[in-house]
């Protein structure tokens, strides 16, 4: 891609220098940049002369967020920082994941939203109300990137475990787009955050006079349709490519219906979610020694992320051998009124009837002790937001009942886990194969037999498979996001531990390896889209997997080199003019001061 016209002397659409905000990014501004680039960007002057490494840019970053005192300042520095300076954002990110992951994305982003309002400092999204409604196109074309190639929306209406925070939502798109950055290397200016402003059943929020969305009651389902046909048109229209991410909508089953055999489009709670965890039950299914068959899982949770976990392991377990209805019989359901059965008495919504239990006698079971006395499971998920429900007592039971009991409590943020890392641990005497949605810490712990060992958790959220899926959508320019693709993209990441991480016991790569594993996501959910016949860049198909992983490598964003990028862009620039001898004075590597020179 061009990135500059030669026939003028600025940038056409300042493309590389631009972050997802609604203003074109101050990385314009970068104090990396050297002299002849501040002249040719027109900034020369405006920064403190020395042209600086990254070494002494990420050590100012890392000593002023030190200086701040509270999660929430942290995540506003850094904020303020991918505002200012996207590349070195971005560079900072990447080279400090396990950091800086927990401050930009869960648990942090989770009291960022709950107050969003009250802490707004900068546009760096776009808002849709329902009040816009038959204009939906025109508001989009306000959108000041040219060309957006993923989206993620949502409506606010369940963020994370905390209920429905209407636009304050807005950091979850937020959060998402920077790890498709940061993890899978999506340009920023590539991403759009989206939050749709159709109102909110939350009525503290309504009355909170900084809440800075419309103060109507929710729409209807019917009227959310109506707003959502206009808008999946409305984004295909502008950006005929782009890759649409459902995310915390209440009630997304409708929409994922309604749109995946339509547009390139999926569901991160439902189908992220159900990929991510299908990736570590694969691997603890493994560790168990047990057969598929005799797995009993107990769901205390039974929506979005819950359904669609189940249904993914349903498949593992069918792809293993067994019958779907041997499989679909190994899950047990529980939502706020117990154990979901066909006979339970209430109308089942349309997600659960699949789990409903037809062979309960007529016994019903209220809560989930009663549940887990009376399956005795092997695999304890939580998708519930219930924080703290996976008690110490249920968990002495599952390490009664089995040698490794798998206990995935996923609910977010981090004070929604239906248990903690260590109390899972010390309840089990360190033999459950964990995973939670939020990070926890490593820790020592001393077993029964007085074995001393260092336990890792592994993080069981969706942010290990999302990134890949976008970028094997983009890349491989597929039509629709299949069931195969989402599938290929959990197997993939069982498969991507290394030697020495399964030696320790991990269900997943450690994290700071995410971009590596984003590739290998990538190419297999590419070749599932190829054999689905849904890809549009059919010259991939012939690639082996090396020139494949290779070719997507080439085409991620990669902050570190976005400087050298832009020397060599401007340098062949001005080769192509003709233009003198150009570029002594500044390189991102040799820290030097901008002395004037002629241009
Ligand atoms: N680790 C990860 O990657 C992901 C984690 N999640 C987390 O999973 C949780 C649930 O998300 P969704 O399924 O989308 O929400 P949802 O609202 O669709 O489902 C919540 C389920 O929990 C049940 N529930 C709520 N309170 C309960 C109680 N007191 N007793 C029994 N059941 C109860 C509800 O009946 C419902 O079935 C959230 O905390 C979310 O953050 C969601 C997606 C990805
Ligand atoms: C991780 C995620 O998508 C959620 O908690 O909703
Ligand atoms: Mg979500």
């Amino acid at each position: 891609m061009a990135r500059f016209s030669p026939q003028q002397s600025r940038p056409v659409h300042a493309t590389p220098f631009m972050n997802h905000s609604t203003t074109p990014s101050d990385a314009n501004y970068d104090t990396a940049n050297p002299a002849y680039i501040r002249k040719y960007l027109r900034t020369y002057g405006l920064t403190p002369p020395r042209a600086e490494s990254y070494e002494t840019q990420k050590s100012r970053c890392l000593s002023q967020l030190g200086l701040k005192n509270t999660p929430i300042d942290k995540f506003q520095y850094l904020s303020t920082l991918r505002k200012n300076n996207v590349h070195l954002f971005y560079r900072l990110v990447t080279d400090h994941l396990r950091e800086l992951t927990p401050l930009i994305y869960t648990p942090v982003v989770g009291e960022a939203c709950q107050r969003w309002s009250e802490i707004y400092q900068q546009p760096e999204g776009m808002y849709l109300s329902w009040e816009d409604r038959g204009n939906l196109a025109a508001v989009i074309a306000n959108w000041p990137q040219p060309t957006v190639e993923i989206t993620c929306i949502t409506d606010g209406s369940r963020i994370l475990g905390l209920g429905d925070l209407g636009i304050n939502g807005m950091g979850i798109p937020i959060g998402k787009l920077a790890l498709y950055t940061a993890c899978a290397g999506i340009r920023p200016e590539a991403t759009l955050p989206l939050t749709l402003d159709l109102g909110t059943s939350n009525k503290t929020l309504r009355e909170d006079p900084l809440y800075m969305g419309s103060r109507r009651d929710k729409i209807s389902p019917e009227e959310e349709r109506e707003f959502l046909d206009e808008l999946m048109s409305a984004l295909t229209e502008r950006w005929p490519g782009i890759v649409i991410q459902f995310e915390d909508f209440k009630n997304p089953f409708p929409a994922l219906e309604r749109y995946q055999g339509i547009y390139t489009c999926f569901n991160d709670d439902i189908q992220g979610t159900g990929a991510v965890i299908l990736g570590g039950v694969i691997n603890a299914v493994k560790r168990s020694g047990l057969p598929c068959k005799d797995h009993r899982a107990v769901f205390f949770g039974a929506g979005s992320a819950g359904v669609g976990v189940a249904k993914q392991i349903v498949d593992f377990f069918v792809r293993e051998g067994m019958t779907e209805e041997d499989a679909r019989n190994c899950f047990y359901l529980v939502d706020t009124k117990g154990l979901v059965t066909a006979d339970r008495g209430d109308k089942l919504a349309d997600h659960k009837v699949y789990f409903a239990r037809q062979n309960n006698n007529g016994q019903q079971f209220k809560t989930l002790e009663e549940v887990v006395d009376h399956v005795q499971p092997t695999i304890l998920m939580g998708l519930s937001t219930m924080g703290g429900v996976f008690t110490p007592e249920i968990l002495r039971k599952m390490a009664d009942w089995n040698t490794t009991p798998i206990i995935f409590p996923l609910s977010n943020p981090s004070s929604k886990s239906e248990c903690d890392f260590e109390t899972a641990v010390k309840n089990t005497d360190g033999r459950c194969l964990f995973a939670s949605g939020s990070p926890f810490p490593t820790m020592s712990f001393t077993n029964a037999q007085g074995q001393t060992n260092t336990y890792y958790p592994g993080q069981g959220n969706n942010m290990y498979v999302f990134p890949g899926i976008g970028l094997g959508s983009i890349l491989s320019k597929a039509v629709r996001v299949t069931d195969n693709m989402i599938y290929a993209s959990g197997e993939a990441l069982s498969k991507a531990l290394t030697a020495e991480e399964i030696e320790l016991g991990l269900l997943y790569p450690d994290i700071t390896r995410i971009r590596e594993v984003s590739v290998v996501v990538a190419r297999n959910v590419m070749r599932a889209a190829q054999e689905d016949k849904v890809d549009r860049e059919t010259a991939l198909r012939n690639m082996s997997d090396k020139d494949l992983d290779n070719y997507i490598r080439t085409r991620m964003y990669d902050p570190h080199t976005e400087v050298r990028a832009l020397e060599r862009e401007v340098g062949h620039l001005l080769s192509s003019l003709g233009n003198l001898t150009p570029f002594s004075s500044g390189s991102p590597t040799e820290e030097v001061n901008g002395s004037p020179h002629k241009l």
